[in-house]
């Protein structure tokens, strides 16, 4: 099959090395040259993919059977036609469009499907945050509609932050929609992602719980599997069920909760792997998160997912902007027992970049709160240099 795959960073790498085992052929597309998922692909695209046209021009060029998006920031209205012509869209041009846009599916999940969520209001400008902010309460935190891993992302303390987070949000938002949403701050006691797995014709499955902590809105550790009661995971399941249901198709969906001693809630969701579920290469399950995606999107039956490991992924960020970004300490990590990293290959860093991941496992009787520390301190011996 033909898999042309909208965005080429670290997610994307894995997916394409995983297709590549099973003999699928990949065109990798991002907006600069030399991503990572284009460096393992068989051929690859520069464009921007907001714009509609660069979006047709290479479809009809490369004729694929399916468009696997990898980011959010797509032209994705394009993807309703591109299905109409036969494509699949992964996992379907509905799930790709509202969640490229946080407003479309917060409404179907709050709205329209009844699932608990922080409460929320949208603002177009600073005079309109001031409202918003007035009904949700302080503190609440302000997202720019399209954004992802944090950009654009802070949270209101005081009245006087308010407009200090529209220009922050301004600056942060990846599409062209200047809008901005304001939740609620949710005081939780932890927060998970739920990997969930739609087939065709088959039932949906689940992963165990991959716990996560978040800094600046980006993913620092993750850990698989997290610690939950059974009510909770049972009420996440049952929302991740109908939510991946209502956007139809097939494939890997990251569903991200927040767990409050009132219950869970709803956050977002990716309707692709998730950057937290990079845990899955340490090994924690029978499949990691992107052979999943690709199964799921080729029909190819999933009979289980087995839990075989408790693991942990560290992020590797880098400090300051470069050109030529270079690693030191990856001998000690490789020195480590139980230990694995991924270095993506971004060709250029800046501030708080992602440029690698730290993996440690254990068996499953280990404390998960160990295997987690133990990647955090590894990750620490990594140093990436300008
Ligand atoms: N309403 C909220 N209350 C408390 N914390 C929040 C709230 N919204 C977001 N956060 C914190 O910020 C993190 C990032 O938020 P969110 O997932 O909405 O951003 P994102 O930019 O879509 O990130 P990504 O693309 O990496 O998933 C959450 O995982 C959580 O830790
Ligand atoms: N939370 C979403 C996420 O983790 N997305 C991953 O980060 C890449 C962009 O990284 P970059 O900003 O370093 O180019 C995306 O292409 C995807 O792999
Ligand atoms: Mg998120």
């Amino acid at each position: 099959m033909k898999i042309l795959l909208l965005g080429s960073g670290e997610l994307g790498k894995e997916f394409v090395i995983a297709a590549q085992r099973i003999g699928q052929t990949i065109i990798a597309v991002d907006s600069y040259e030399n991503a990572p998922a284009m460096q393992v692909a068989h051929d690859f695209e520069v464009i921007n993919m907001l714009d509609g046209e660069a979006l047709d021009r290479i479809v009809a060029k490369h004729q694929p059977d399916f468009i696997v998006p990898e980011i959010e920031a797509i032209r994705t209205e394009r993807f309703y036609d591109y299905e109409k012509q036969g494509i699949t869209v992964v996992p379907s041009a509905k799930a790709a469009n509202f969640t490229m846009n946080r407003k479309a599916i917060r409404d179907l999940a709050a709205k329209e499907l009844g699932l608990r969520t922080a409460k929320y209001k949208y603002a177009t400008s600073a005079e309109e945050l001031q409202k918003a902010v007035q009904e949700v309460g302080i503190p609440c935190v302000v997202k720019p509609l399209m954004s992802s891993s944090g950009k654009g992302q802070s949270t209101i303390k005081t009245e006087s932050d308010i407009e200090k987070a529209w220009q922050y949000a301004v600056a942060g938002s990846r599409g062209d929609v200047i809008e901005v949403i304001v939740e609620a701050f949710v005081n939780f006691d932890s927060e998970i992602t739920l990997l969930t797995i739609t087939q065709n014709n088959n039932p949906t499955l689940f992963c165990a719980p991959i716990g996560h902590r978040q800094e600046r809105g980006d993913y620092q550790e993750s850990w698989q599997p997290a610690l939950v009661s059974e009510k909770d995971l049972y009420e996440a399941q049952d929302m991740a069920e109908k939510i991946t249901e209502a956007l139809g198709g097939a494939g890997l969906f990251g569903v991200e909760f927040f767990l409050t001693k009132e219950g869970v809630y709803f956050s977002e969701l990716s309707p692709r792997p998730h950057d937290t579920g990079m845990v899955t290469l340490a090994g924690t399950q029978n499949f990691n998160e992107f052979e999943l995606h690709l199964r799921a999107i080729l029909s190819l039956p999933i009979f289980e997912i087995t839990l075989e490991k408790a693991g942990a992924s560290a992020v590797i960020l880098a400090s300051e902007d470069s050109t030529n970004p270079t690693f030191t300490g990856i001998e000690k990590v490789a020195a480590l027992p139980k230990t694995d990293f991924r270095i993506f290959g971004k060709p250029t860093s800046r501030p708080y970049r992602r440029m690698g991941v730290v993996l440690s496992h254990d068996t499953l009787s280990t404390p998960i709160n160990e295997v987690t520390e133990r990647a955090k301190e590894t990750a620490k011996l990594v140093t990436v240099n300008s």
